[in-house]
């Protein structure tokens, strides 16, 4: 996936000013690599993704997926949002199988991949239960195992663990990358968290505003990640470098 001058300045509202919430953010990314975007509130991150996603049309430049120009959402690209998204009124199961339903998969392929992707996102216990019946991290499980289910070769993550807490967060890093590990996809996963970022990503990207890339950051740190890899002294040290890029960036007065 590439990203080409990608620019996005939003129309202005109500009499106020024109926003300009991406100006022009260069950026590839491999097949199967796992980039984390990080940056403070409003530097774009979400309308980077939004853009990725298909779901807002940039201003100027292109998104390109294997060299074709995004033009809308696509089957190759699953999205995920911090609101867990499901639908209330449907089962683990019938949260996954919907998408395929609607591509037309047949009933039994629909089944099998289904049940394949809600038992590595360890739900297989929980199949039949409504979405308000869960916890919200295996909400958020379920809505891996239904943007996994579509078969995507990128999966777009817009803060997924935003809403969890601290400790349910990690959990779900650890199944997020176990996951990762066992069915690679390419990641873009957007959060505020800096310790996140690192642990999650082979790079980091540190966007500042208005929606620029101000660094990208080789992580470097040994897969998999592990809790002996979160508490030692390399991680420490990328994590307070980006802390600190974050931080102390020009102009931010939040
Ligand atoms: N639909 C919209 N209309 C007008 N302005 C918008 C719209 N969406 C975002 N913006 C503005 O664009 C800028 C970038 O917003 P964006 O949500 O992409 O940033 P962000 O880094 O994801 O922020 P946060 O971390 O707080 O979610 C902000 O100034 C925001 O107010």
């Amino acid at each position: 996936m590439e990203f080409r001058a990608v620019g996005k300045v939003y129309p202005a509202a109500g009499g106020g000013t024109a926003v300009t919430a991406l100006g022009g953010v260069d950026l590839g990314i491999a097949d199967e690599e796992f980039v984390t975007v990080v940056g403070p509130s409003g530097c774009g991150k979400s309308t980077l993704l939004g853009v990725a996603a298909g779901l807002v049309p940039p201003t100027s430049g292109e998104v390109l997926v294997d060299g074709r120009p995004v033009t809308g959402p696509g089957p190759e690209r699953g999205v995920i949002f911090q609101q867990y998204a499901l639908f209330p009124w449907l089962t683990v199961r019938g949260n996954v199988e919907f998408g395929l339903k609607v591509a037309g998969v047949p009933r039994r392929e629909r089944r099998a991949r289904a049940e394949h992707f809600i038992g590595l996102v360890g739900l297989g216990d929980f199949a039949d239960a409504h979405p308000r019946t869960l916890s919200g991290g295996m909400r958020q499980r379920c809505a891996l195992a239904r943007a996994y289910a579509a078969e995507p070769r990128i999966l777009l993550m817009d803060e997924p663990f935003g809403a969890l807490d601290a400790l349910t967060r990690v959990r779900m890093q650890d199944r997020l990358l176990d996951i990762w590990g066992r069915e690679r996809r390419t990641v873009l996963f957007i959060t505020h968290d800096v310790d996140e970022a690192v642990y999650l990503g082979g790079r980091v990207v540190v966007m500042a505003s208005p929606g620029r890339v101000q660094e990208v950051v080789d992580v470097g740190l040994p897969r998999p990640r592990t809790e002996e890899v979160r508490l030692s002294p390399e991680f420490a040290e990328i994590r307070n470098r980006i802390w600190h890029a974050v931080y102390h960036q020009e102009g931010n007065t939040t």
